[in-house]
């Protein structure tokens, strides 16, 4: 059993049909796995209960109940005192949220809101077993609109991707995981992203060999989303930067803050990573179709995917793209526009929302929020583990665009997949701080974390 998050490397998610074939095949070697799982609750348990009173263990009607009264036997065996029922104990020393796990199926009933209202209620820092009661495992989201606030979760012999995406990171608390000794058997579901190395700089490398970006977008008044992404792309490693920015003459400076960033056009970068869309409004629909036919790499964010949502022919000219060529990032509500439904249907099923999109438009699709989901053609879908609440902040998803650019340029030989993992972890990772950042401190973080 450990902590499990930041993870340092990449890690298998099973979905409960996965979970269920493997649990199954693993019961027929070890018949003994729900004591094995009781006895990891229990020993967590031990290391969290704050005071002297009892440990309540709240127990629902199937083995996720079974896990929770293994783990009342063996803290009774310990010598704890222990309560197991739906009613809390008085001074409760910790809660064991053990009433649904993998077999939630519908919206808790009326008697497990009322135990789940009195474990929150209880004063006691609350661990759920394996999952949050009336979280889904596939998806994060909470069955009927409740699910169990944990200040702990230990999840047992497989990581669920709704423990990561969706509302999942609000209810989880701290992640702990026990694989119960057995070594998944099957291919997962998605992959929970871990950190990638930075593109290497060889010693007698120059500007020439690190690639270079085009940002289009900043319309009037919006030009502060076009820089930043430029910024990004800049403090990533690109060796040129350059800006067509909608809504300032071809005579302006590019960023008076950024003496390095430069003015610059598709006719004059036919090679560059286009990174397209921040601020750009509405006139970036009449540029798209050149954009997506001339360009060997693209980003498109923002307007850019607002333009596509409602256009069939620029869809088309996305679709006859190259496989691996392109990178949508849309938050749920560009998602929701592109996929021609509402922003509540994308979040109730993220992953499926982010592999359908990327089936549609022959794209890899980064769909942004807590639990990212990078989706593309043929490929495992991955969720991002890292990021928090200070990445919400405007132009945030800006400075992401801009550093997929600045990573692309300088691989030019991975595959937007690749590259989409790679960026999204390391945007999380130096999102990862208390309180907001500003999007330019996000920018000079993820330069310091390269
Ligand atoms: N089978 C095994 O040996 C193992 C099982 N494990 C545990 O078993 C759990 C899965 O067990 P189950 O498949 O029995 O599923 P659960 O215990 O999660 O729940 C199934 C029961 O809850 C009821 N239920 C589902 N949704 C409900 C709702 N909204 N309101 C009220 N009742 C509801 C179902 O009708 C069923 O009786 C895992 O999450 C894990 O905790 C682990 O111990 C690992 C080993
Ligand atoms: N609570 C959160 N947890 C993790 N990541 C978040 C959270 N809120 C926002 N983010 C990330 O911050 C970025 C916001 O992007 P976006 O919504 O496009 O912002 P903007 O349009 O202002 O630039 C995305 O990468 C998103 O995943």
């Amino acid at each position: 059993m450990h902590a499990l998050l930041p993870t340092t490397t990449a890690l298998p998610l099973f979905d409960v049909a996965a979970s269920r074939r493997i649990e199954t095949r693993a019961l027929a070697r070890s018949p003994d796995l729900m004591e094995r799982a009781g006895l990891a609750v229990a020993k967590l348990a031990l290391a969290l209960r704050r005071g002297a009173g009892p440990v309540w263990v709240a127990c629902g009607p199937g083995n996720n109940g079974g896990d929770g009264r293994v783990a009342a036997r063996r803290l009774a065996e310990a010598g704890v005192p222990v309560h197991v029922g739906d009613e809390p104990p008085t001074a409760p020393s910790l809660a064991i949220d053990a009433l649904l796990g993998l077999g939630l199926n519908r919206a808790p009933s009326a008697a497990l809101q009322t135990t789940i209202a009195a474990m929150q209620a209880c004063g006691a820092a609350i661990l759920a077993v394996d999952l949050p009661s009336g979280l889904l495992a596939d998806t994060g989201q909470p069955a009927g609109g409740l699910a169990v606030q944990a200040d702990h979760t230990l999840t047992l012999l497989t990581l669920k991707p709704g423990l990561f995406t969706g509302e999942g990171r609000a209810h989880v608390g701290r992640l702990w995981f026990d694989d119960l000794g057995v070594a998944p058997d099957e291919a997962p579901t998605a992959d929970l992203l871990g950190p990638s190395p930075a593109p290497a700089r060889g010693a007698t490398s120059h500007k020439g060999s690190h690639g270079q970006v085009l940002v289009v977008g900043g319309a009037a008044g919006m030009q502060g989303a076009a820089r930043l992404a430029a910024r990004a792309a800049l403090a990533c490693g690109a060796g040129r930067v350059y800006v067509d920015l909608l809504g300032l003459p071809a005579g302006e400076v590019a960023d008076a803050g950024r003496p390095e960033l430069m003015r610059g056009t598709l006719a004059e970068l036919p090679r560059a990573v286009g990174v397209i869309g921040c601020g750009a409004g509405a006139a970036i629909a009449d540029r798209l179709p050149t954009l997506l036919q001339r360009l060997p790499r693209l980003v498109l964010d923002a307007d850019a995917l607002n333009a596509v949502a409602a256009s069939p022919a620029l869809q088309d000219l996305l679709r006859a793209r190259p496989a691996g060529a392109t990178l949508l990032t849309p938050h749920p509500l560009e998602a929701a526009r592109l996929l021609d439904r509402n922003t509540a249907a994308v979040q109730a099923d993220r992953l499926a929302a982010a592999r359908e999109l990327s089936a549609r438009l022959n794209c890899c699709v980064v769909l942004k929020g807590s639990g990212s989901v990078v989706a593309s053609p043929a490929k495992r879908p991955a969720i991002c583990a890292s990021g928090g609440p200070a990445l919400a902040i405007a132009g945030s998803g800006d400075v992401l665009a801009g550093w997929l650019g600045g990573l692309w340029a300088q691989q030019p030989d991975a595959d937007a997949h690749a590259i989409a993992c790679a960026a999204v972890d390391a945007h999380g990772r130096a999102g990862e701080v208390d309180g907001v950042l500003r999007a330019g401190d996000l920018i000079e973080r993820l330069a310091a974390l390269r």
